[in-house]
């Protein structure tokens, strides 16, 4: 049995002839311990997905099942990391993954909790910044604070919206590596929603492209073949790699092209340049230039 389910699932929000049909007719099933990236465009619906799984929005038609029960709200078995880090202003990192885990594990005595939490503190390398608070830290940091945070509560499901996607070339290449190597250790399942289709082949088990909306919905899924851990620049020279990229690309472009055809409004394509051979190439979101990853 899978652990989640999402069958037939369809959310609009809106009425009359305001209403905007974001998804439709989504399928998806992921077992324990799998890790799925869903690769879609800018505004196709990606945050929707992940909010009618977080149990934040619920489905106009179809059902979200976890455990085969259907989800009638946010709960601790599933950790959200946003873009945006979401944290506290006013409380140090400690505070931030504290109030988490006292929420998460009230059975635990107040030592426990405070062990659990620097422990978790630990994993993601935030000893030495455990008392500043979020304005005193780097974005790489305040979203290692939400890894920790979100961990820490011991989720079946981690799901991560976009999470590193406003982080700097280098400091995105060693977050993605820390959240797999913590990732690996606990074996979570993961759903990752990302723009980028390197992140994806890196991290994931399965990659499953979501088309533009309106009515977006869930493409064919691609599988990816290498073993872990994954050595980036070894996989970066693999001609498997290429060809998967490729395959995708070339479904989203595809995808993309025959969508503008029928309506006006207009999708940007996942960050994405041709692979050079060697390394992998993507444009920074916000400033538009394109940034050499290796
Ligand atoms: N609460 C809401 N009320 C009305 N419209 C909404 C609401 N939430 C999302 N939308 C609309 O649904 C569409 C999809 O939004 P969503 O944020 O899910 O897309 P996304 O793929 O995550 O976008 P981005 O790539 O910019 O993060 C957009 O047109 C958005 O304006």
């Amino acid at each position: 049995m899978a652990l989640l389910e999402l069958k037939n699932v369809s959310k609009s929000f809106g009425s009359g002839p305001s209403q905007i049909d974001v998804l439709s007719d989504i399928n998806l099933s992921v077992h324990e311990g799998e890790f799925v990236a869903i690769v879609g465009f800018s505004g196709s619906g990606k945050t929707t997905l992940i909010n009618l799984i977080n149990g934040l929005l619920f489905p106009d038609k179809g059902e979200v099942l976890l455990h085969d029960q259907r989800i009638t709200g946010p709960g601790p078995d599933r950790g959200v990391i946003f873009q945006n880090y979401s944290l506290l202003p006013w409380l140090s990192v400690y505070s931030n993954v504290k109030l988490a885990v006292d929420e998460a594990f009230t059975h635990l005595s107040e030592k426990e909790r405070a062990a659990h939490t620097d422990q978790y503190i630990d994993m993601v390398n935030l000893t030495p910044a455990r008392d500043k608070k979020p304005s005193e830290l780097s974005g790489g940091m305040r979203q290692r604070v939400s890894v920790a945070r979100a961990l820490a509560m011991n989720p079946e499901i981690l799901l991560m919206d976009e999470p590193l996607s406003a982080l700097d070339a280098l400091t995105r290449g060693s977050l993605q590596e820390e959240i797999i190597k913590i990732w690996s250790q606990d074996k979570k399942t993961a759903i990752l929603i990302t723009n980028d289709v390197d992140e994806g082949i890196l991290m994931a088990d399965r990659i499953i492209p979501l088309t533009p909306g309106p009515k977006a919905t869930l493409g064919p899924e691609f599988n990816v073949p290498f073993d872990r851990p994954r050595d980036v620049t070894e996989i970066n020279k693999d001609p498997e790699y290429k060809k998967l990229r490729n395959e995708i690309l070339e479904y989203l472009i595809e995808v993309g092209a025959t969508r503008r055809q029928v309506s006006d409004q207009k999708y940007i394509l996942p960050d994405l340049q041709p692979t050079m051979p060697g390394r992998i190439i993507f444009k920074k979101k916000k400033k538009k230039e394109t940034v050499k990853y290796f």
